[in-house]
């Protein structure tokens, strides 16, 4: 992890945005919308229709929002900067890395330096994460709220958080995004035992998604072959799979892959045996 990153690393309420893992953080609030969602209570990330909701906003939110919709609006602008919050500058639809980036250094300029970047709107422009991150050195979060079928995407392509709009199921896609993708693909460098914990459950939910996938296709192949189950066992095609795994897995080595390997397969004729006992 790059020293800029861990520089750039910047708390929103409990969560550490930008340095370890990704993160979901939950609600968006726009105060644009209406008097019916006035602001009355704690909410993650809050953006503000005008000035007079700033003073609301410092109280009850983690964040205040630069919205994609009035990054024009220097004033508002600073003054939201200015409100001594963590600031989220989202992109406004056309601007480029650069402008964002720019926008998202004047306001740390105004406020007291903790910035992040957000994409978001109906269709977020992955593809920018990684210059954004790189150009300004501050966490890039991208808004799935719109379409939580991104989130897997938006965590492969360098989101350092997502953004959901409320608990329930979208929040549940994009935890699931976070834990499963973040473990395959985010580099991470824990250095204290909770954390190296927390990124050792992530890396075990990774591998149970994975073994309950394989158990699934191992079960297929028991129903197709002449002979399936502990009777057909084949143990070339194992030596050869454990191989194949040593590859991607050096330190382990063929030895202790194989009795990993043996047991996984073990659990999973297992499994079969039992399903076809059953008929299910
Ligand atoms: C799935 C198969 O059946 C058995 C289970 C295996 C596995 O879980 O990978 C491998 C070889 C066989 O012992 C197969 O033959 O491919």
């Amino acid at each position: 992890m790059s020293s800029i990153l861990e520089r750039a690393a910047v708390a929103v309420g409990e969560l550490l945005v930008g340095d370890g893992p990704a993160v979901v953080i939950g609600g968006r609030v726009s105060l644009r919308s209406g008097a019916v969602e006035a602001l009355r209570e704690p909410a993650a990330l809050v953006e503000p229709a005008s000035a007079a909701d700033l003073p609301a906003i410092a109280e009850l939110a983690d964040a205040v929002v630069v919205g994609a919709s009035w990054t024009r609006d220097i004033p508002l602008v600073r003054a939201a900067a200015g409100l001594g919050l963590p600031v989220v500058v989202e992109r406004r639809p056309s601007a480029s890395v650069e402008e964002w980036a720019g926008l998202a250094d004047y306001c740390a300029a105004e406020g007291d330096g903790r910035v992040l970047l957000c994409e978001g709107g109906a269709r977020p422009d992955l593809g920018l994460l990684r210059a954004a991150r790189a150009v300004s050195g501050r966490p890039v979060l991208v808004d799935v709220s719109r379409d939580i079928g991104l989130s897997a995407a938006a965590v492969a392509a360098g989101a350092d958080g997502l953004v959901v709009d409320a608990p329930g199921a979208a929040w549940h896609v994009a935890e699931e995004a976070v834990t499963v993708v973040g473990a395959l693909l985010r580099q991470e460098t824990p250095a204290t035992l909770p954390e190296c914990r927390q990124a050792i459950d992530r890396v075990d939910a990774a591998l149970a998604t994975l073994l309950e996938r394989r158990a699934a296709l191992a079960g297929v192949v028991q129903r197709i072959k002449p002979v399936g189950g502990f009777a057909g066992r084949d143990p070339a095609r194992e030596r050869a799979l454990v191989a194949r795994m040593a590859v991607r897995a050096p330190s382990l080595g063929e030895a202790r892959l194989g009795a990993i390997m043996n047991a996984v397969i073990e659990a999973g004729l297992d499994l079969s045996e039992e399903r076809g006992v059953r008929g299910s």
